[in-house]
């Protein structure tokens, strides 16, 4: 499909076993597709596949209907930004310059950052908000502002395409909110490019009010792909998690109000 980042009925190998089976998927921009499923079920893997990290032992991986396979990885980089799970700098970098190693596959190795690379690291860092921290250690930031920064150094490269590993995990409820905003602003801006986003998620209710599509995946294998309405039903969940909705009635409506251990 043109105008999309696709898997297409992939298996993902670790070591021996098969991680990833058969999971067709795709992200077109515009959208923010969430994909949910319990620990180890496949999520990390079928990303870094998505992205040429991993091979596919098989099918394919589509950038806009063209093999990602066959495409010089300095391009894909640029077209396809990745924050990984658990995104560190381990070196004392200030805030502002490890924000604007986001824009390396802009930059030749000869030439500083230009006005444009300069005003993609300074948005970046106010769309996250930490452009109060550009002068400080990365490594001296708490868990959430750190993660705030990794998430920024990604959005500083302007891809058309984002695969988020967790990017909402350790940020506090102003924050998580703050950043999905910030991702539906970016996925359909009032005008200029739109963007695909594939985010990683645990949290079923932020999920339900952000992402237009959830794919949910459970041992490798696709358990559900649509609206959060359907793909997020009571049974899904129950399914893919072994937890069930505690129900809470309030203003006409039925709003989860947490979850108890299920079958
Ligand atoms: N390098 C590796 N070698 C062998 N097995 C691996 C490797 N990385 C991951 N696995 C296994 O592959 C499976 C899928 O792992 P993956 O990290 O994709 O899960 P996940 O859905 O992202 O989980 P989580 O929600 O815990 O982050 C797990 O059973 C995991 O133990």
């Amino acid at each position: 499909m043109a105008g999309a980042l696709q898997a297409e009925r992939v298996d993902v190998v670790q070591g021996r076993r098969r991680v990833v089976q058969g999971v067709s998927l795709q992200v077109a921009p515009g959208e923010i597709v969430g994909l949910l499923g319990p620990n180890g079920s496949g999520k990390s893997t079928l990303l870094k596949a998505m992205l040429g990290l991993k091979p596919a032992a098989a099918g394919r991986i589509l950038l806009d209907g063209a093999p990602l396979a066959g495409m010089d990885r300095r391009s894909a980089a640029r077209r396809i930004g990745y924050l990984p799970q658990d995104a560190v700098s381990d070196w004392p970098l200030k805030v502002r310059h490890v924000v604007s190693l986001g824009r390396t596959p802009e930059l030749s190795p000869l030439r500083g950052l230009s006005a444009a690379d300069l005003a993609a690291v300074e948005g970046a860092m106010a769309l996250m908000d930490c452009s109060h921290l550009a002068d400080r250690p990365v490594t001296a930031l708490s868990g959430g502002e750190r993660s705030r920064v990794m998430m920024a150094r990604v959005l500083a490269g302007e891809p058309d395409y984002l695969l988020l590993d967790e990017p909402a995990t350790g940020l506090d409820p102003h924050h998580q909110l703050r950043l999905l905003a910030a991702l539906a602003a970016l996925a359909r801006p009032p005008q200029g490019k739109r963007r695909g986003i594939l985010l990683v998620l645990h949290d079923l209710v932020l999920a339900a009010r952000f992402c237009d599509r959830v794919h949910l995946i459970a041992e490798g294998r696709t358990l559900a792909d649509g609206p959060p309405a359907t793909a997020l039903s009571a049974d899904s969940i129950e399914r893919a998690f072994a937890v069930r909705p505690l129900l809470l009635p309030a203003g006409g409506t039925i709003v989860p109000l947490a979850w108890e251990i299920g079958s």
